[in-house]
C-alpha cells in the first residue's frame, strides 16, 4: 500500500504534475471555457474550468495525484483555493467528485459545500461565493413517465393493462419511466412493448399530468405524458413480472368502466372525442425543428398549424 502524502507533500506532487506558467487567470467574456489555476503554484493547485458566469468547476479525476491524498490535506488545500477564488471574484464552485475519492465529500462539506446531485458513478458539490443568496439552478425538478393508448381505429379496441404491484386492480394504460435522451414517444413505444409484446407506433401527444411529491419519484415532482399510438401487431404477450392482466377493450367499454384510474378515463372519453369528430380536435403531433445556438434538433409539440400559418411572414 502507498503511504498517504502529506499537505506538503501533495503540493509538491501538484507542483510537478502542472508545471508553473503565467497566470490563466479568465482573460475574457467570449464564454469559452479555460482552465484556471487558483491559486498560483507554490501554494495550492486545484486546477478548474471557468464557466460564462464566473464560476470554478474543479474534476477531481482529472487531478491523478489526489489519487494518494488523504481527506485532511485535501481540506487544507481546498479551503486555500476556495479563499483564492473568493479574493478573485469567482462566483461559484463547483466539485466533481468521483465515487471511489468519496472520501473528500466530509472535507468540502466542511467548508459549506453542499450536494447538487449524483449520478451512479460521481457526485457534484457546490458552494456559492457570489454576492446575495445562491443563484445557482437547482438539479432536475421532475420524472418523466410516458404511456401509450395504443388504439386501433379498426376495431375501436383500446389496449390496456393493469398492475401487478398494486393494491387496487384498475385498468390503466401500459407505460413507464423515460429514460435519459429518450424522445417521449419513444419510450412510449418502448414501454408498450415490453409490458405487453405490441409493436406500435407514435401518433400524438394527448394529455400531459403535474403531479408533486408523488410516492414514486425520490421526493421530486412527476410528469405523467399520454401519447396516442397506432398498433402494428395484436398479439398479447404480457409481461407477467409487471401487468396481472392486458386486454384489447374496447373504447365504449374502457369509457363507461368504473375500474379504471381517473386520468385513464379522462383520456378515454378523449380519444372517443377524436375517434368521433377526428383526431385533429385532440391530438398535439410532434415536428423536429433546428435549435438556434447549440446545432442541436429538438420536438416541438403542439396543434397542428395550418400550412399558410406555418409560411407565412408577416402578421397582418
Ligand atoms: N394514473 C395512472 O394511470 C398511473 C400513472 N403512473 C405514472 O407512470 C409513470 C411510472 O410508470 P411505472 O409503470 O410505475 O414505471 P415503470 O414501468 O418504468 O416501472 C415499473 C416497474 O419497476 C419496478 N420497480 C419500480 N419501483 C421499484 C422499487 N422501488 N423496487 C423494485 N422494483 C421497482 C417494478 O418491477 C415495477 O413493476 C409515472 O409517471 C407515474 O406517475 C403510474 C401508475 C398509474
Ligand atoms: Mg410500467
Amino acid at each position: 500500500m502507498r503511504p498517504l502524502l502529506s499537505w506538503a507533500g501533495w503540493r509538491a506532487v501538484l507542483a510537478r504534475t502542472h508545471s508553473p506558467g503565467p497566470s490563466a487567470g479568465y482573460r475574457g467574456a467570449s464564454g469559452a471555457q479555460r482552465y484556471v489555476r487558483n491559486p498560483p503554484v507554490g501554494t495550492c493547485d486545484l486546477q478548474g474550468e471557468l464557466d460564462r458566469f464566473g464560476g470554478i468547476s474543479v474534476r477531481l479525476a482529472r487531478l491523478d495525484a489526489l489519487d494518494r491524498l488523504d481527506a485532511a490535506a485535501f481540506q487544507k488545500g481546498l479551503q486555500a483555493a476556495v479563499q483564492q477564488w473568493r479574493s478573485e471574484g469567482r462566483t461559484a464552485v463547483w466539485l466533481h467528485i468521483p465515487i471511489l475519492q468519496s472520501r473528500f465529500i466530509a472535507p468540502a462539506a466542511s467548508l459549506g459545500f453542499c450536494f447538487h446531485h449524483a449520478e451512479s458513478d460521481s457526485s457534484t458539490l457546490t458552494l456559492w461565493l457570489g454576492e446575495g443568496p445562491s443563484r445557482l439552478p437547482g438539479y432536475a425538478s421532475h420524472q418523466v413517465g410516458v404511456a401509450g393508448a395504443v388504439f386501433d381505429e379498426s376495431t375501436r379496441k383500446i389496449l390496456v393493462v393493469q398492475d401487478r404491484n398494486k393494491l387496487k386492480n384498475m385498468w390503466k394504460f401500459p407505460g413507464g419511466l423515460s429514460e435519459p435522451g429518450e424522445d417521449i414517444g419513444d419510450t412510449a413505444v418502448r414501454e408498450v412493448f415490453e409490458e405487453t409484446g405490441i409493436k406500435s407506433e407514435f401518433r400524438s401527444l394527448l394529455s400531459i399530468r403535474q403531479q408533486h411529491t408523488n410516492p414514486g419519484a425520490f421526493g421530486k415532482s412527476d410528469m405523467y405524458i399520454i401519447c396516442r399510438l397506432k398498433p402494428y401487431s395484436f398479439t398479447i404477450n404480457f409481461c407477467q413480472h409487471e401487468c396481472l392482466r392486458c386486454e384489447w377493450m374496447d373504447l365504449n367499454d374502457l369509457a363507461k368502466t368504473e375500474n379504471i384510474t381517473p386520468i385513464t378515463s379522462r383520456v378515454a372519453r378523449l380519444l372517443l372525442y377524436g375517434y368521433r369528430e377526428g383526431f385533429d380536435k385532440i391530438d398535439l403531433t410532434v415536428e423536429e425543428l433546428p435549435a438556434v445556438h447549440t446545432g442541436l434538433f429538438y420536438k416541438l409539440y403542439h396543434k397542428e398549424l395550418p400550412d399558410n400559418y406555418k409560411t407565412m411572414k408577416g402578421i397582418d
